[in-house]
């Protein structure tokens, strides 16, 4: 079995338990053979996430706050240390206060929009300006979208903004980094089970929707999330940058539902 990902190493963050998107891509990841350093939000977290790196050959922690600009400075100081580079970076961070991902879009608070836009898009440039010294040869960023950035989906409101903003900076960073060899894209998945899937209200109803309609009658999973990070990441993806690939079943080419499901 060809492994695709031999010889790289990548920092993953956003991995809060099995569950987790950025989990499936760490899996998937270590084995194509990629080696792999975790950052996780907290102690508690990170007494999750220990087990997991563990299971994949890694002891690599870092703990990062993404709104703690020390937690980030001190996190790519050691992988600058340890690792001297880096080849490929996923970011699979996102927040918004729950009591805003329900109820009507016009009560978006100032300080929760502010909030969401700062941990959920501005953090990736974060982390971008962080790991970029450390890709002289090039290397590669990932990050994650849903399609409520571009078409209304109930209650995810202020993500919807904050998502569409994200896959704008992909697009700056990709040309911005680009001369540098450094490919930066989103894989926009359908709605997934997962600690922050479930902070949006009705998530149960999308999920279920999505599966009905969706071309191929199912929705996301992990592993697929993973294969197509692999092939992104990988020397199979070198030409393609400032990228949003979807892996949602199909269910974005719809126009309408099903007429037997409506
Ligand atoms: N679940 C879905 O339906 C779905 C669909 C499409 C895209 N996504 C996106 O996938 C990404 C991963 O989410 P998930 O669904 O795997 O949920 P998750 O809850 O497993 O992961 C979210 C992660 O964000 C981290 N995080 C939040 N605030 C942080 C901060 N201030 N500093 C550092 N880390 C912070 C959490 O610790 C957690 O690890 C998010 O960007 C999410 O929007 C999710």
């Amino acid at each position: 079995m060809p492994e695709l990902m031999k010889g790289k190493r990548g920092l993953v963050m956003g991995v809060a338990n099995d569950r987790s998107i950025a989990w499936g891509i760490a899996k998937a990841m270590a084995d194509e053979g990629a080696e792999l350093a975790f950052s996780h939000q907290g102690e508690a977290f990170g007494k999750r996430v220990e087990p997991l790196a563990e299971s994949v050959g890694s002891s690599f922690l870092v703990d990062v706050d993404v709104n703690d600009d020390a937690s980030l400075d001190a996190a790519f100081g050691r992988i600058a240390e340890e690792w001297g580079s880096l080849d490929f970076l996923v970011h699979a961070i996102a927040y918004s206060d729950k009591t805003e991902l329900t109820g009507r879009f016009i009560n978006t608070s100032r300080e929760n929009f502010r909030n969401s836009l700062t941990i959920s898009c501005y953090s990736l440039i974060e982390v971008a300006r962080r790991a970029r010294p450390l890709m002289p040869e090039g290397g590669t960023i990932l990050t994650l979208t849903y399609q409520g950035s571009n078409r209304v989906t109930p209650f995810y409101n202020v993500m919807g903004v904050a998502k569409a903003a994200l896959e704008s900076t992909v697009r700056y960073l990709a040309n911005d980094l680009g001369p540098e060899g450094i490919r930066v894209n989103a894989i926009s998945p359908g709605p997934m089970k997962t600690l922050a899937g479930a902070a949006i209200s009705g998530g149960r109803k999308t999920f279920r929707h999505t599966e009905m309609n969706a071309p191929l009658g199912r929705n996301a999973t992990l592993d697929c999330i993973g294969g197509t990070a692999v092939y992104l990441a990988s020397d199979m993806g070198a030409c393609t940058t400032g990228e949003i690939v979807t892996v949602d079943g199909g269910y974005h080419v719809l126009g309408m539902p099903r007429f037997e499901n409506i």
